[in-house]
Formats: C-alpha cells, sequence, structure tokens
C-alpha cells in the first residue's frame, strides 16, 4: 500500500529507463513480515498533529519558519543554519499557497530546469542545473523505497558482491540529551535503485555545492531534502557529500571506492558505509 500523497506536488522529470519506476515521495520496501517493517509501516502511516494556527504568511510559524524569499521575491530560500526543517503540514490552518505560506517548498517537488546528464568526471550520470541558483535553494528532494535497516544491510551485501552503483542513502538524524551528550535518534534510509526520483542522479563530492537536510511534513519519517548550499551557476554539476561534511547529518553509502571529484579537498574515497 502506497500512502496518499494530501497536497499537490509538480514533478515532471522521467528517467528514460524502463527498469526503474519514477516516484514521487518514498514509497515503503515490499512487507517481509518483520517487526521492523511493522514498526516502519506505522510511522509511515502516522500523521505528526503538531499543526500552526497563523492566520498570516507563517513568518514567525510555530514550526520555525525555515524559509525567506529572495531579495527579487521570487524564491523560498533557507534561512541560514537550519539543522532539521518542519514544514507546514495538513491539520495547519494556514493557506496552502506558496504566496500565502512561507513554510512550505519542498512539499511543491522540484525545482524546474534542473537536467540528467552525462557526466564525464564522474563516468556516469549525474545532475545539472541549466540556470543559475541562489544558495540556500531547494533542489529536490532524495526520493526512494524507504527500508528497514536489516533490509537495506541485505540489498548492500548484493551491492558490495555484484559491483554494483549504490543508490541507499541512510540519514542519521542526532539529538542533544539534558548532560549535552548526542545520540542517535533516528535512522532514516531511502533506496531509489529501482523506484526513485531525479535525486537518485546526484554523485558524491568532497566539496559539495549542496547539501542535505532532514525535512518533515505531515509524517514522522523525514524526507530528504537537497539544498544548494552556496551560489550555483548554470551548467554546474550537482553534487553533495553522502557522508553528510563537516557538520550535515550522517549518512552513508557502500563500501571503499575510489572518489572522482576531483576536489582539492578530496580524500580519495567516497564515504563509507556503516549502517
Ligand atoms: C546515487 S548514484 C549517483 C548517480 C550515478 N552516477 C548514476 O549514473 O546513476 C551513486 C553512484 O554513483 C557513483 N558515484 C557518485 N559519486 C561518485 C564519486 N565521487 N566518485 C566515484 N563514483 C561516484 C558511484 O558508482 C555510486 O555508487
Amino acid at each position: 500500500m502506497q500512502a496518499q500523497i494530501h497536497y499537490e506536488l509538480e514533478d515532471s522529470y522521467e528517467h528514460g529507463d524502463d527498469s526503474v519506476e519514477y516516484i514521487l515521495e518514498n514509497a515503503l520496501m515490499p512487507n517481509d513480515d518483520s517487526i521492523e517493517f511493522r514498526h516502519l509501516l506505522e510511522e509511515y502511516h502516522s500523521q505528526l498533529t503538531f499543526s500552526c494556527d497563523c492566520k498570516n504568511d507563517c513568518t514567525s510559524c510555530c514550526h520555525g519558519a525555515s524559509y525567506k524569499y529572495n531579495d527579487q521575491k521570487k524564491e523560498l530560500i533557507l534561512q541560514e543554519q537550519q539543522p532539521a526543517i518542519i514544514e507546514c503540514n495538513d491539520l495547519c490552518t494556514c493557506r496552502r499557497q506558496p504566496n500565502l505560506c512561507k513554510n512550505r517548498r519542498v512539499q511543491y517537488g522540484p525545482r524546474k530546469q534542473l537536467e540528467v546528464f552525462d557526466s564525464r568526471r564522474y563516468n556516469s550520470k549525474g545532475v545539472r542545473t541549466n540556470v543559475d541558483i541562489l544558495k540556500g535553494s531547494f533542489i529536490c528532494e532524495y526520493v526512494g523505497e524507504l527500508l528497514t535497516i536489516t533490509e537495506a544491510r541485505r540489498r548492500l551485501e548484493n551491492v558490495d558482491r555484484d559491483k554494483l552503483m549504490n543508490y541507499i542513502l541512510c540519514l542519521r538524524e542526532f539529538s542533544k540529551a539534558k548532560d549535552l551528550s548526542v545520540n542517535p535518534s533516528q535512522t532514516t534510509i531511502v533506496d531509489p535503485t529501482c523506484r526513485g526520483n531525479i535525486g537518485r542522479y546526484l554523485n558524491h563530492s568532497c566539496n559539495p555545492n549542496c547539501e542535505i537536510l532532514a525535512v518533515r511534513i505531515n509524517s514522522p519519517i523525514p524526507k530528504i531534502g537537497i539544498f544548494a548550499k552556496r551560489d550555483i551557476v548554470a551548467l554546474e554539476e550537482l553534487c553533495f557529500h553522502y557522508g553528510g561534511g563537516e557538520d550535515g547529518p550522517q549518512e552513508s553509502f557502500s563500501k571503499r571506492i575510489m572518489c572522482r571529484c576531483a576536489s582539492l579537498n578530496c580524500s580519495g574515497f567516497m564515504p563509507n558505509s556503516i549502517i
């Protein structure tokens, strides 16, 4: 069973490859009758009840007002220093329209003018932009099948054994306890190998122009939002750090492979996978 999209999400990209299904939002992995799966299923069908009753445009919304308009007032971009984003949801009384609520962006779908292309640097597919992009702009979500940890480990074994490209992304969120110790609070694993969106084509860079952030809308399971980490010029390839970067949330792909990013600070290898 796939969850309903409650809001209108615009996404006209496609894979151009019949072996991969284009899906607009995360779908559950097949039921393997495990307790872990049942827990994931329960979360998947839960609704966040934390809603706002803003009468204005949500600039001082209880969700934290993560976005602001750029100087030309054309696009909502991230406010500085956002470790996690909670957008307004279906239970909020604010109006679901870009010019009426400023706390909704990811739920409207990927930005336009992205292109999947054959990246010479990575010797495989990549994503580039056909226009300039401002720092803090939303690129797209990293959409795929939601996996349990056990299923992710099983699939990663196959990836390593058969030396396949690895699309499994594990987002780890951390919380600070009263004694200031930092503890893992939630792990979200997304696999767009067979079912996913345009986000599956972004490559890794040790000096990336994009970053990933946890974004919650209706569900307690976060979406993995990809945002511009700096201003980006037209035709630049879009990349993010598969290991979360220095201070981003931790996520990882599979075993050690040589990194092709060619940045000055390249570590030589792609981030290791520890799920
Ligand atoms: C999420 S996919 C990215 C899209 C992929 N290039 C494609 O053609 O579908 C991740 C895979 O791309 C390749 N890749 C991504 N970043 C890389 C890098 N910095 N160096 C080498 N290979 C990379 C690896 O094969 C990796 O398993």
